[in-house]
């Protein structure tokens, strides 16, 4: 029984969102890695798409805007009074990757100094996060996890407040920074939307993505899909069958 209300429309990815700056991005492919359009025409996503949920941490210092982006994606709202946020929040978002269904839990963490050492706590088994100029913040989030396992975007805000010439200094200094930390960079403004929607759809799609060959990676010899077979007369207990062989493969 499915108790989770569908996906909404405008969460529906049939393709892959494309980078901001191809100078700072994860990577510059036109379309989704060919093993995972694949394994979701075929079904064989394994946990993702079931259980998975992937959790995407927001870190920065204080009143760079963490809060007022999230909400600008999960509300559509935007609010002009800043509430530092205490401690920690979260959102989750519900999409559809290539006909999957794929969640991202998106954790707001405090900026200010005080409440730093709850939002560390959350770190934990994130694979998505958002960092401000502080560079600290990426240490600090990094001692939590494998980093071979996170992806990074490196995102600038508030871009309606610099004027396009101020931007483009700006822009310059940021792609390298991103670059340092192989981050993807993203410039977003939440007071009017832009990049805001384009952002998290590429941050929803580079995880599905990771996280799907992840998944076919693990499963290795036995592939998603296949049957386990008991039989008691037999010495050999456990014997994998193929149920069905891939057709588009290698
Ligand atoms: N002009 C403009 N102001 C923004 C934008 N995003 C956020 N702000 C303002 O910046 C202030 C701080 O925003 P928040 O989103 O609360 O900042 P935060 O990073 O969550 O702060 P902490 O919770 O303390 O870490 C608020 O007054 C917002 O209205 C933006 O894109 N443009
Ligand atoms: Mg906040």
């Amino acid at each position: 029984m499915n108790i989770l209300a569908p996906v909404r429309r405008d969460r529906v990815l049939a393709e892959l969102p494309q980078c901001l700056r191809k100078e700072a991005a994860l990577h510059v492919h036109k379309d989704f890695h060919p093993r995972v359009t694949c394994a979701c025409q075929e079904h064989r996503t394994g946990t993702v798409g079931r259980f998975k949920i992937s959790k995407v941490i927001v870190v920065g210092d204080l009143s760079v805007g963490k809060t007022c982006l999230i909400n600008r994606f999960c509300k559509d709202t935007f609010d002009k009074n800043y509430k530092a946020t205490i401690g920690v929040d979260f959102e989750m978002e519900r999409f559809e990757v290539l006909g999957v269904p794929f969640s991202l839990q998106l954790w707001d963490t405090a900026g200010q100094e005080r409440f730093k050492c709850i939002a560390s706590t959350y770190y934990r088994g994130a694979q998505g996060k958002w960092l401000g100029e502080e560079r600290q913040w990426l240490a600090d989030a990094l001692k939590e996890n494998d980093p071979s396992s996170v992806l990074l975007f490196l995102v600038g805000s508030k871009k309606d407040l610099s004027t396009p010439a101020q931007y483009a200094l700006m822009e310059k200094d940021a792609l390298k920074v991103a670059q340092e930390m192989k981050a993807e960079y993203w410039a977003v403004s939440s007071l009017t939307g832009e990049n805001v929607r384009e952002f998290f759809f590429r941050v929803a799609a580079l995880t599905f993505e990771a996280n799907v060959l992840a998944e076919l990676e693990k499963s290795g010899a036995r592939r998603i899909g296949d049957v386990v077979r008991i039989n008691s007369n037999d010495s050999n207990l456990y014997l994998t069958a193929s149920k069905k062989k891939p057709t588009c493969c290698p």
